[in-house]
């Protein structure tokens, strides 16, 4: 055949310069192209062979070979696919791909000064090369009979010239890279596999890596193994794999040491396609949650870490890898953002996580009584995220309780209703709250922990979703809970004669007084803070400099407990002049012990405790 020459239907001379300027920061994306091109080739030729359009070869072994050769500066992908005839290579890549990248340049020309991400998603094929070389030739023999081998080649990707190629023997197309000067990190073998490992770890054809520049005796010994994957865990039924290869395969895809909890194998054929693996991670802190990971493949092409269109926000705390041929992934994020079928895949996964955790809590309580503890963020989160995934799994939200357990709401506020019908009493500190948690157990009573910084958030959450129901610290009003015995004349004297004494002594430093028999004669008080006020003074710190418009203060109740001998003391001696200063000893030590029970003491109070503390300990020993 003779030499043609022609010149590349491109009417924006100047698009080649822009376009590898705007691509530079996702220019690794070339191989991805062309070795996916290479994968299409050869998928192309075994669906001739399944349609019985021709005779399968004996033996064929479908792969892409990726040479690096630094002597010459070239990078290759060779694939044994269904090439290219002339008049292919005229039309598919004169017409097909140059004007991919015409349409790129138009569309997105009003766009240069934004940001880039929507790069990596326009698939700009073949042209792509051209990123990183001055020169790209194509070598191809198509698998129709008594084909001419082409060649094709281009400088800078604006002419082109077709000749009878002398490089190709076997069917299948040979694309080869002159690497640029600024472009050099690309025949470096390593460099290459990282990039392969990226995009392709699960591409469906094998791949090879060779370095031609090697002398052959450092190659002789070295076991070929493909780089990747070709039957990925998501691709086979859930049926078929065992929990060691899910396990591996997170291990593998994550490189993490850790083990997943559990794992949601999706496989959905309709209304769209769909397949991929969720794992729930293990997240002992929260400030773990931002390594979550989904990766996002197009039949079985790396496209993106965590698409946020596709997978919903709070989904992204999980690992795993979502496969969608179906998405046109290669288009721009704003089309994602309003394509119907991309919320409809989002909402299916939603319902799909909600459906596993309602399988796992009806038919694996005790272990998944066990990952809660673990999951309880992401779930709180998901919640607050989206109130179509609370109204899904709300039956499946477990609380701990004081005793360890780990029950529903419903469960809760059933067993709740006749001492405090509504009220969910919760610990937000089991240790500085402790003597709170001994009462309770005294009594009866049940609190759950509420102890990460979401729960003040999923608190007032769940307050808002489900009519009358108030969450109450351990340490808020619960004089009504503690209530046990109709009170006597006798018993109210006493009160008054209590309140009275504490009145006097401490004043308004404490807000409210209050005098109960406590089961427990042991502690002379206890402090309440009432929930309302606390919540408001919390507040008020986190936005510390903001005016809220006035200065919210923790509203105290010192609760009196008549029981206690101390206490009982203190008003037998009431009126004994000589005691008058014990008595205001004795009063605010009661008072500085509950607060320090309740939370620390301020300097100054504890300036004071420490005096007092000196002082009673002489009086003891030297009175
Ligand atoms: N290795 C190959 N073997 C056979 N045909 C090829 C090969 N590479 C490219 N082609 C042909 O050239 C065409 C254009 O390729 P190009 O990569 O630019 O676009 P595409 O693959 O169709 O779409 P995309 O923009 O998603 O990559 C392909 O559709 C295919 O017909």
């Amino acid at each position: 055949m003779s030499i043609q020459k022609g010149n590349i239907s491109i009417h924006t001379e100047n698009i080649f310069p822009i376009i590898k300027k705007w691509l530079y920061s996702d220019k690794d994306i070339f191989i991805r192209e062309l070795i996916s091109n290479g994968c299409d080739a050869i998928s192309k030729y075994k669906r001739l062979i399944t349609l019985g359009e021709i005779n399968e070869e004996e033996a064929t072994k479908y792969k892409i070979i990726v040479a690096v050769n630094k002597d010459k500066g070239t990078l290759s992908f060779t694939d044994n696919g269904i090439g290219m005839t002339e008049e292919e290579v005229q039309k598919y890549i004169n017409q097909v791909a140059f004007s991919g990248a015409e349409d790129f340049f138009n569309k997105y020309k009003d766009k240069m000064e934004e940001n880039n991400d929507i790069i990596g998603h326009f698939g700009l094929g073949f042209y792509s090369a051209f990123m990183v070389s001055k020169k790209v030739q194509i070598d191809t023999l198509s698998y129709l009979e008594n084909s001419t081998p082409i060649k094709w080649e281009s400088e800078g990707g604006i002419e082109y010239e077709i000749s009878k190629s002398e490089e190709i023997k076997h069917r299948g197309t040979k694309i080869t890279l002159f690497i640029d000067d600024d472009s050099k990190e690309f025949l470096n073998e390593y460099e290459v596999r990282k990039v392969i490992d990226k995009y392709c770890s699960f591409l469906p054809v094998e791949i090879y890596i060779e370095d031609e520049s090697k002398k052959e005796d450092e190659t002789e010994n070295k076991e070929v193994t493909p780089l990747n994957d070709i039957n990925p865990l998501w691709t086979k039924s859930p049926k078929d794999c065992t929990d060691e290869e899910y396990k591996d395969f997170y291990r593998k895809v994550f490189n993490s040491f850790d083990e997943p909890l559990f794992w949601i194998h999706l496989n959905v054929d309709y209304p769209f396609n769909l397949k991929g693996i969720l794992y729930f991670p293990k997240l002992k802190n929260e400030f773990e949650l931002v390594e979550g990971k989904v990766k996002l493949y197009n039949n079985q092409v790396f496209v993106a870490d965590n698409i946020k269109e596709v997978i919903p926000e709070f989904l992204l705390l999980l690992k795993g890898v979502i496969d969608c041929p179906d998405l046109p992934l290669n288009v721009s994020r704003s089309f994602l953002q309003n394509d119907r079928d991309v919320s409809k895949i989002s909402k299916h996964i939603v319902k799909k996580v909600a459906d596993k955790l309602k399988s796992l809590f009806k038919n694996e309580r005790e272990e998944y009584n066990k990952f809660w503890d673990d999951i309880q963020v992401f779930i709180k989160y998901g919640c607050l995220k989206d109130e179509g995934f609370y109204d899904k799994i709300k039956d499946f939200i477990l609380f701990k309780n004081i005793s360890g357990e780990h029950i529903t709401l419903k469960d809760y506020l059933d067993k709740c209703k006749e001492k405090h019908e509504n009220k969910v009493f919760y610990i937000s500190d089991e240790k500085q709250q402790s003597q709170y948690i001994k009462l309770f157990k005294e009594y009866d009573l049940d609190a759950v922990v509420l102890n990460s910084t979401i729960d003040n958030h999923f608190m007032s959450f769940i307050e808002f979703k489900e009519n009358g129901v108030k969450f109450n610290r351990i340490d808020s009003d619960i004089s009504d809970v503690l209530k046990e015995k109709e009170e006597t004349e006798e018993n109210k004297e006493n009160k008054s004669k209590i309140l009275d004494l504490f009145n006097e002594v401490i004043g308004e430093k404490i807000k409210n007084y209050s005098v109960e028999s406590l089961k427990n004669e042991e502690t002379p008080a206890i402090i309440l803070v009432s929930e309302e006020s606390r919540r408001m003074a919390e507040m008020q710190t986190r936005f510390s400099g903001l005016d809220l418009g006035m200065n919210f203060e923790e509203e105290k109740t010192l609760v009196i407990n008549e029981n206690n001998p101390i206490i009982k003391k203190l008003v037998s001696i009431k009126e004994d002049e000589n005691k008058k200063e014990d008595i205001k000893l004795i009063c605010n030590h009661v008072l500085d012990l509950a607060l320090l029970a309740n939370k620390e003491l301020s300097t100054d109070e504890l300036d004071l405790f420490i005096k007092r503390s000196n002082e009673l300990m002489s009086r003891a020993i030297l009175l």
